[in-house]
Parts: C-alpha cells; sequence; structure tokens
C-alpha cells in the first residue's frame, strides 16, 4: 500500500469513527436531539459562560433572593436556557423519575407514572386540564392521548415554549396541546376554569408553595382535583446530619431550587389556601422500586458525554460554558442518587387536593 492510499484509508475510518462517536453515540434517548445540535435555549453561543455564572450568583445570597418576588422566575428561566438540551439529550421529553418497574423499560415507567397523574384526576375526554410548569411536554402529550382531555401547559421559558410545540406537531396532538409562556406564580388564565389541573416535579422551583398553589386553587373549577408530584426532604432527614445537608444542597444548587421544603409542610399549605386533600403519599416507597437506579445505570453514558460535550467545545461546535453545565449536570446526579440511597428525599411525594364545590 502507498502512503496516499495509507493516508485516505486513515483519514476514512478517522472520520467515520469521530461520526459514529458524536452523531450516533450521542444521540438522544427518544431521538430528539444530538450531541452537535446542543444549544443553550434562547441564550446566544457567547452568553452561554455568562448565563452559568449568573445561575450560580443567586447562590451567594439566596435568602435575600428568594424574598425578591422577581428574582426566582428570572433564575429558574436561565437554569431552563442552560439544561433543557442536555436534559432532552440525555433523558428524553419528561423532565422527571418515576419508579422503576421490573421487565419495564424507562419509557414505559415513566409513561405509566405520568398516566397515573391523568388517572387520579379523574377527568373526561373533552376536558379541560392544566400542566402547570410542563417543560418541553413529554407528560402532557402522553395525558392528551391517553385521556383525551385538552392540556394546556405553562412554562416560564421560551425556549421550552418552543420545543414542546414542535414536539406536539410532530406527535399529531398538536390539536389537544397547547403551550403558554408564562409564570405559574401569576397565570394569564380566568378564575374557575380548568376542569383538572396537575404538576409533575415543577413546584419545588416556587419560593413559597402557597404562592402557586393559590393560583393553581383559583384556575381550578369547583369540585375539580389537582395532583402534583413534589420534591421533598423525608422524615428520614436530619438537619443536625452534616452529610444530610450536604446532600440536600447539592441537590438544590444542581437544579434550580430556592429551597426544598420537608414533606410535612405540604398537606397544611394546601388546605391553607382551601384545598381539601384527599390523598398524600410518597410514591418512592416500598413497594415501588428505586427511581435513582435509572441516573445511577447512566453513569457510562455520562461520562461518555463529558468526552462528547469536551471535544465539541474544544472544536467551538459546542459553547464555552457547555462543559461547565455538563459537569454540573454530573454532580447533581451523583447528589439525587445520594438522596435516594439514604432516603432522605423524594421526587415524587404525591398530594391529591380537589377544590370544594
Ligand atoms: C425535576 C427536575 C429535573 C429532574 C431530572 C429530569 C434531571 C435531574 C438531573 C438531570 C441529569 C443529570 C445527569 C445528566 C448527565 C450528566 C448528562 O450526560 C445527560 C443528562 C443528565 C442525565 C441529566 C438529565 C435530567 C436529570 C436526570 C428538577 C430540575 C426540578
Ligand atoms: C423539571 S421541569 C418538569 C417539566 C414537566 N413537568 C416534565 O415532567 O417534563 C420543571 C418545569 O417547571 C417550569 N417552571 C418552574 N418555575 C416556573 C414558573 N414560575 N412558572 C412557570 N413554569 C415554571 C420550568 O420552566 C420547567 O418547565
Amino acid at each position: 500500500m502507498d502512503f496516499l492510499t495509507l493516508f485516505f484509508t486513515a483519514s476514512l475510518l478517522a472520520g467515520g469513527g469521530l461520526y459514529w462517536f458524536l452523531c450516533i453515540l450521542g444521540s438522544a434517548e427518544q431521538k430528539g436531539k444530538r450531541a452537535v445540535q446542543l444549544s443553550f435555549g434562547s441564550l446566544a453561543k457567547e452568553k452561554v459562560q455568562e448565563g452559568y455564572k449568573q445561575y450560580w450568583s443567586f447562590f451567594r445570597c439566596p435568602k435575600e433572593n428568594i424574598n425578591t418576588a422577581d428574582k426566582v422566575p428570572a433564575f429558574v428561566d436561565t437554569f431552563y436556557n442552560l439544561v433543557t438540551d442536555m436534559y432532552e439529550w440525555g433523558w428524553g421529553q419528561s423532565f422527571h423519575f418515576s419508579p422503576s418497574i421490573p421487565g419495564k423499560s424507562h419509557r414505559d415507567a415513566t409513561r405509566m407514572h405520568e398516566e397515573m397523574a391523568v388517572d387520579l384526576l379523574g377527568v373526561k375526554p373533552g376536558s379541560r386540564i392544566l400542566d402547570a410548569g410542563c417543560g418541553v411536554g413529554g407528560p402532557m402529550r402522553t395525558i392528551a392521548a391517553h385521556s383525551g382531555a385538552n392540556v394546556v401547559g405553562i412554562t416560564i421559558n421560551e425556549y421550552q415554549v418552543k420545543r414542546a410545540r414542535a414536539h406536539n406537531k410532530k406527535a399529531r396532538l398538536d390539536s389537544l396541546c397547547e403551550v403558554v409562556c408564562g409564570n405559574f406564580l401569576e397565570m394569564p388564565f380566568a378564575d374557575n376554569t380548568f376542569d383538572g389541573v396537575y404538576s409533575i416535579e415543577a413546584t419545588c422551583h416556587a419560593p413559597k408553595l402557597e404562592e402557586v398553589y393559590k393560583e393553581i386553587y383559583r384556575v381550578l373549577k369547583p369540585g375539580s382535583f389537582y395532583v402534583s408530584y413534589e420534591w421533598v426532604t423525608t422524615e428520614l432527614y436530619n438537619s443536625n446530619n452534616p452529610e444530610h445537608v450536604e446532600i440536600i444542597q447539592g441537590i438544590e444548587r444542581g437544579d434550580a431550587l430556592p429551597g426544598l421544603r420537608s414533606y410535612k409542610d405540604i398537606g397544611g399549605i394546601a388546605r391553607k389556601v382551601g384545598f381539601e386533600v384527599v390523598k398524600e403519599k410518597n410514591l418512592a416507597k416500598p413497594p415501588a422500586k428505586p427511581w435513582w437506579t435509572r441516573l445511577k445505570m447512566g453513569k457510562i453514558a455520562y461520562w461518555r458525554n463529558h468526552i462528547l460535550v469536551t471535544v465539541l467545545a474544544w472544536l467551538g461546535i459546542a459553547p464555552k460554558g457547555a462543559v461547565d453545565v455538563h459537569d454540573m449536570l454530573f454532580v447533581t446526579a451523583d447528589y439525587l442518587s445520594k438522596g435516594g440511597d439514604t432516603g432522605i428525599f423524594t421526587p415524587m411525594h404525591m398530594i391529591l387536593c380537589r377544590k370544594p364545590e
């Protein structure tokens, strides 16, 4: 073989290898995103690193920031500009956890967790329900298809609205699913207009749970139900245990949370705004199988993703800051797993409420 043939064969193999590594290995759970397509919401490429720094500046004085009404929604919006594509790429279109189910795929377990929410609402086909904090609409599409209800989703993040609308159209569910950009603390909907409301791992972003529950209560029709999967600390959490405190702070910092609440507070807050509490249950408790297994199983993929993001940033394809965002998620996954292992944290404290007639 002469030098030229050797050179071209080697180049071809290297090019093919790089394509396989970036495009095939780097494809999303649900083929929604590929590594080379990662963008950072409405942030321009050169603003990603700045956005990341801005996000972390919130935690310099979190208590002051939580009490400044506008700061939390803006901080949550910045967070979702940074992570939305990485979530879709590495997790799928549903931004939440679900208990593992032996013999079922993650996709099926996710779908069943979502269907359970709408089954609890007991709505009929054709009714109008609200998804408070809808992300890119994974749950919304499952719920519309399963129940035949019209679903309106609200999210604070403009980029998620764009993604959710595109996914709805592609799934041919755009006649049942509508997406609005707005703040669930001041919703652009009239009083008593929804036949049901659900929120999946979203109200944990509200600085005061009372404020979002009050808004949900306002837009819900009397006699209708609201169900939420809340992120909370459990009865095993001990605030005098430094290891527990470190885990919970790690979860708050990597997930844009103004402060995790205790499971004990949720029912009281719901009652305070006027709801009847029908049922409250930590869905992570046995016989349910661990929700954090999926996170742990993904470890090898996270390393691969880390290499991919680093290479793409080095080539100038991904922006500066992309590696920081990925590293932050990597660390967060570990804190979340520890929260699950120790049992001090659950992302699925379910509360079912009814607005009295
Ligand atoms: C409800 C919320 C989000 C919950 C989860 C959907 C996300 C929490 C942590 C995220 C991830 C951690 C590790 C990432 C990994 C390093 C990367 O390579 C690919 C994406 C991850 C798996 C990412 C995916 C989404 C999470 C599991 C919060 C914000 C209230
Ligand atoms: C972890 S994601 C969950 C999304 C969706 N429920 C799911 O399971 O895929 C949290 C969602 O809550 C939304 N959110 C957080 N604070 C909000 C606010 N103040 N107003 C509207 N949406 C908000 C975020 O924009 C994001 O879409």
